[in-house]
């Protein structure tokens, strides 16, 4: 899971510190909190062998670092991955916590129309096999004009695969 973002640095000794700002950042690292909790509680509903680091790491992509925390845990017999997307979508990282008030918040609020903001996209078969990611900043083209243009990226926050049976 990644929340808490910082740019990457001109160089090898400005990336680090920046890094490391975002490490020990108390707003990022309690909004990070918040996200990793709330992953904890959806999961524990409808898995067991939980794993999740006490610290999250500096994840750095080519443009930006972010704060991430690898979430493991194993699929109680009876549920689908669908039923685990449905509790983790979405996260506070997207919707803000508690999570009903304040996308309603955001839904009376807003200004903007977020139209296809974020989602969760992915596929899976019958024998549970899957993979889904939240798509963030999505963009709704229609021919080549967009309808919506937030911004493009995306956020994979969970994998499950039959032969491990780990949710990512
Ligand atoms: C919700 C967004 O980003 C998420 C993904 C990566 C880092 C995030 C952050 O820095 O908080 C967000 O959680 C967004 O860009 O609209």
């Amino acid at each position: 899971m990644f929340s808490g973002t910082v740019p990457r640095g001109k160089d090898e000794k400005e990336d680090y510190l920046l890094g490391q700002h975002l490490l020990n950042d108390p707003k990022n690292r309690q909004e990070h909190d918040f996200v990793v909790q709330m992953i904890r509680e959806a999961v524990e509903a409808c898995c067991y062998n939980i794993d999740i680091p006490s610290a999250p790491v500096v994840y750095p992509l080519k443009n930006l670092q972010h704060l991430y925390t690898p979430v493991t845990a194993t699929l109680e017999s009876g549920y689908t991955l669908l039923d685990v997307v449905e509790r983790l979508h979405p996260t506070p990282a997207l919707g803000g916590m508690p999570q009903k008030q304040s996308v309603d918040y955001i839904r009376k609020n807003e200004t903007l129309n977020r139209g296809w903001y974020a989602g969760p996209v992915g596929w899976f078969d019958g024998h549970n096999n899957g993979e889904f990611a939240v798509a963030i900043r999505s963009a709704l083209l229609q021919g080549m004009k967009p309808l919506y243009l937030l911004d493009v990226a995306s956020l994979r926050i969970l994998i499950l695969r039959q032969n491990t049976k780990k949710l990512q």
